[in-house]
C-alpha cells in the first residue's frame, strides 16, 4: 500500500492550472519518447543489486569506490538488455536525454563515466576509419574501460603546454611516450586510477627532434588479464575530493612507454612509416572530443538543475515555518516571495537551458557533418558558442543549486536531502571541460574579432549578428519579450565595444597587444557572459517580476512534477512525490552505523576518563 501522500502536495496538485503530464511528453519531445523513457527506467531500476543496504556516506574512501564498482557492472549490463532493439538510435538518444537513470544508482557519478563521456567520443571524433572500426568494436561491448588522459599535474587549461612527448622511432615504428617530469604525469583523468585499462592520451609528438603538435594516441596501460600496470607505466588514485568520489580519477607516469604506429588516432593527422607527418586541415580538430563534451554538459546541467528544483520546490510546499499573518498559522514556506524568488529561476533556467541544449546539439551536428564533407568554415563559431554556453550553463547551475540547497534550511545541509551531492556533481563542471573564465576569454575572441568585422562593414555569422545592429543607444524597451531582448542585445553590444576601447585605450598608452588584452579581461568575461540591464528600467521589469511570481506560484509544484523525476533517481528525504520529509528523514537517520548502539565505545575509552580527570 503506497504512503498517504502529505496533504499540502495534494492541494498543492488539486491547484495546478496546466496538464503536468502533457508539459512531460513536451520535454521528452513526445508521448511515446515519455513511455520510452519510463519503460527504460522500469526496466533499469528494478534489477537486483543496484542499490545501497548502507548509504554511500557511510562507507570509507576504498569501500564507496568497490561498492560503486560493484554497482556499475549490474547497471551497463541491465541498461545493456534494457536496450529496445526495435527502437532507432534517435529514440534510444532521446530516452536517455532526459533520463538521470546512473543518478539513481551513483550518487556521486559511475566509475564508469568517462568510457562513455569521453573515451569513446573520442574514438569517434579523432580515429581514421580502420580504428574506429576496431576500437570501436571493443569498447562499445566494453570489452575495454577507456578514459580520456589529457591534463597533467603540471598543465590542464594550456593544451600547447602539455610535457608528455610522444617520439617516432622509425627503425621500430613505434612512438616512445615519456614523462619527462613530474608536472608531465597525467593527472585528473576519471577511472584511471584502478578502473580503466586504456586511455586516449594526448601527448606532443616528435618526429627526427620536431615538433609536430598534440596528438591523440590510444594507450593500453594495464594488462586485460592481471589488469596490472604495464612496465613503463606508473598508476595511483589522485585523492579524497569535494565530490566525484567514486569517478577514480588518477595519475599516470610513463617511463620510455612503446606502442605501435597505429595507436597514434589518425583520423586528423597522419604519421607514414618512414615517419612523414601529414598535417591536420586544422590543428584545433585535435580538440574536437572537448567541444563535444561541453555540448553534452549543457544538457547536463539542465537535468540536474531540475532534479535540484524539483527537491526544494516540493520540500517547500510541505515546509511551514514562521508567521506572514497574526493568527494565521504557520505558512507553507512557498508563500514567501523570496523563497519563490529563490526558486522560480531554478526552474525557468532549466527549461532555458533543455533548449539551448537542443538548439546547440543540432549546431553541432550540422557542423560535425560539414566536417566530415571538409567544410570548416562554421567550426569558429561554434567552438565559441559551445565555451560560452558550457560556462555560462555550469556557472548558472551551481548558483541555482546551492540557492535551491540553502532555501531548504538545515534539512538542506544533510547528505540524505542529496543536494550537497547534486552541487558537487555540478560545480566540478565550471572547472572540468575548459575553466569557465578560459573558455570565456576564447568567446571574448570571437566576439572582439566579430566586432572588428562589423565595423568595416562584413557580414556576421547569426549568433554574433546583435552586433552589427546599429540599435540606437537611446533605445526605449517596453516589457514585451521582444523589448526585452532588444534591451539585452544593446547592452550585449555595449559590454563588447567598451572591452574593445578599453584593448585600445591600453595600446595607445604604449602596451602591446598582449598586455592590453589582458588588462581588459575582466571586461572581456563580462562581454560574454554577462548582460546587465540599465538602472532605470529595472524597477519597471521588477513589477513585472514580481507579478510573474504570482502567477507560477499555484503552479509551482506541477512545473516541478512534470520533470518526471521518480523517487529512486532524486534519491532525496526531501524531495520525495509523497512529501513525507520527516519520516524519511528519520529513517535515514537511524541508518547512521553510530546508531546501532546507545552508548559509543568511545564514552568508556576516552570521553569517562576525561570527565573524571583520569586521562
Ligand atoms: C555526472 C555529472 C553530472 C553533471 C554533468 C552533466 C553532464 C556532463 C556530461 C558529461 C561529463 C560527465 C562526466 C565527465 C566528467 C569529467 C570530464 C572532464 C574531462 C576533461 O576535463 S578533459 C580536459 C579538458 N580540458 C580543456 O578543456 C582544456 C581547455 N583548454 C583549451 O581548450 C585550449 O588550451 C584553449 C582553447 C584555451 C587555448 O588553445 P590554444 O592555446 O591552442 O589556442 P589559442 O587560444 O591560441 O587559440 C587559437 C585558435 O584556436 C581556436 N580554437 C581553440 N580551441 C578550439 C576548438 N576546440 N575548436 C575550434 N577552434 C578552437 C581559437 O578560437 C583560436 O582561433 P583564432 O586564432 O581564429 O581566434
Ligand atoms: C572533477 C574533475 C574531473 C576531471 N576529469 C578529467 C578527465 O577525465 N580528463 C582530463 O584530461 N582532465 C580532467 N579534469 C581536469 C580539468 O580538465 C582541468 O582541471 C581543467 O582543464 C582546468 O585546468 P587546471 O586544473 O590545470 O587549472 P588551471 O588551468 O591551472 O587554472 C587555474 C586558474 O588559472 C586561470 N587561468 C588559466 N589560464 C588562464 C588564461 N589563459 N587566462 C586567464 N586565466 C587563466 C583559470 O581561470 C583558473 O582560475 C577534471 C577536473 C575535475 C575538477
Amino acid at each position: 500500500m503506497s504512503a498517504k501522500v502529505n496533504d499540502d502536495l495534494l492541494t498543492e496538485r488539486r491547484k495546478c492550472e496546466f496538464n503536468v503530464e502533457e508539459l512531460t511528453n513536451y520535454l521528452d519531445g513526445g508521448a511515446q519518447a515519455t513511455q520510452n523513457r519510463r519503460k527504460l527506467e522500469d526496466k533499469v531500476l528494478s534489477t537486483k543489486g543496484l542499490f545501497d543496504e548502507v548509504p554511500e556516506e557511510y562507507l570509507s574512501h576504498k569501500e564507496k569506490y568497490e561498492n560503486a564498482v560493484r554497482k556499475a557492472v549490474v547497471y551497463y549490463k541491465a541498461m545493456k538488455e534494457a536496450e529496445d532493439p526495435n527502437q532507432t538510435e534517435q529514440e534510444r538518444a532521446n530516452a536517455t536525454y532526459r533520463s538521470l537513470l546512473h543518478a539513481a544508482v551513483f550518487k556521486d557519478n559511475s566509475p564508469f563515466s568517462l568510457h562513455l563521456a569521453m573515451f569513446i567520443p573520442a574514438i569517434l571524433g579523432q580515429a581514421d576509419e580502420e580504428q574506429k572500426k576496431y576500437w570501436m568494436k571493443r569498447a562499445s561491448k566494453m570489452e575495454i574501460i577507456g578514459t580520456y588522459a589529457q591534463t597533467e599535474l603540471g598543465h590542464g587549461t594550456f593544451i600547447r603546454g602539455l610535457e608528455t612527448t610522444a617520439t617516432y622511432d622509425p627503425k621500430t615504428e613505434e612512438f616512445v611516450l615519456h614523462s619527462p617530469t613530474l608536472t608531465a604525469y597525467k593527472w585528473w583523468p576519471g577511472s584511471l586510477a584502478h578502473t580503466a585499462n586504456y586511455c586516449v592520451v594526448m601527448a606532443h609528438l616528435y618526429i627526427n627532434g620536431k615538433s609536430c603538435g598534440i596528438q591523440p594516441f590510444i594507450v593500453q596501460f594495464r594488462d586485460e588479464e592481471t589488469h596490472q600496470p604495464l612496465p613503463g607505466i606508473k598508476l595511483g588514485e589522485i585523492g579524497a575530493k569535494l565530490g566525484f568520489n567514486t569517478v577514480n580519477n588518477g595519475f599516470l607516469g610513463f617511463d620510455q612507454h612503446r606502442i605501435p604506429r597505429n595507436r597514434m588516432l589518425m583520423k586528423n593527422a597522419q604519421v607514414l612509416k618512414d615517419g612523414t607527418f601529414k598535417r591536420s586541415p586544422n590543428s584545433k580538430l585535435t580538440y574536437g572530443t572537448m567541444v563535444y563534451v561541453r555540448v553534452v554538459i549543457v544538457n547536463g546541467m539542465a537535468n540536474q538543475l531540475a532534479r535540484a528544483v524539483t527537491i526544494a520546490v516540493r520540500y517547500s510546499a510541505v515546509r511551514r515555518q514562521s508567521e506572514l499573518k497574526p493568527d494565521a498559522g504557520e505558512p507553507q514556506i512557498l508563500d514567501y516571495v523570496t523563497q519563490q524568488h529563490k526558486l522560480f529561476i531554478g526552474i525557468a533556467s532549466s527549461h532555458a537551458f533543455t533548449l539551448t541544449a537542443k538548439w546547440l546539439t543540432r549546431m553541432y551536428q550540422k557542423v560535425t557533418a560539414d566536417l566530415e564533407k571538409g567544410n570548416l568554415d562554421e567550426l569558429p563559431e561554434l567552438h565559441a558558442i559551445a565555451c560560452c554556453l558550457k560556462a555560462v550553463t555550469t556557472t548558472d547551475t551551481s548558483v541555482l543549486v546551492e540557492r535551491s540547497r540553502t532555501s531548504c534550511g538545515g534539512h538542506g545541509y544533510m547528505l540524505s536531502s542529496n543536494l550537497p551531492q547534486i552541487y558537487g556533481l555540478v560545480t566540478a563542471a565550471c572547472t572540468y571541460e575548459g575553466e569557465n573564465t578560459v573558455l570565456m576569454l576564447q568567446t571574448a575572441r570571437s566576439l572582439v574579432k566579430a566586432l572588428e568585422q562589423a565595423q568595416s562593414g562584413k557580414r556576421l555569422s547569426p549568433t554574433m549578428s546583435y552586433l552589427s545592429e546599429k540599435v540606437s543607444s537611446r533605445l526605449k524597451w517596453d516589457n514585451s519579450i521582444d523589448g526585452i531582448v532588444k534591451g539585452f542585445r544593446r547592452v550585449a553590444y555595449g559590454k563588447v565595444e567598451s572591452a574593445m576601447r578599453s584593448m585600445r585605450k591600453y595600446v595607445r598608452s604604449g602596451l602591446g597587444p598582449e598586455d592590453a588584452w589582458n588588462m581588459s579581461s575582466v571586461q572581456l568575461v563580462a562581454a560574454s557572459e554577462y548582460t546587465s540591464i540599465s538602472e532605470a528600467d529595472i524597477r519597471q521589469l521588477q513589477d513585472t517580476y514580481e507579478d510573474l511570481l504570482g502567477k507560477i506560484r499555484p503552479n509551482a509544484v506541477g512545473l516541478v512534477d512534470a520533470f518526471d523525476f521518480r523517487d529512486q533517481i532524486l534519491n532525496s528525504t526531501l524531495g520525495a512525490y509523497d512529501g513525507r520529509v520527516y519520516e524519511r528523514l528519520m529513517e535515514e537517520a537511524l541508518k547512521s552505523p553510530l546508531n546501532a548502539e546507545p552508548v559509543n565505545q568511545s564514552f568508556h575509552k576516552y570521553l569517562k576518563p576525561f570527565m573524571q580527570g583520569k586521562l
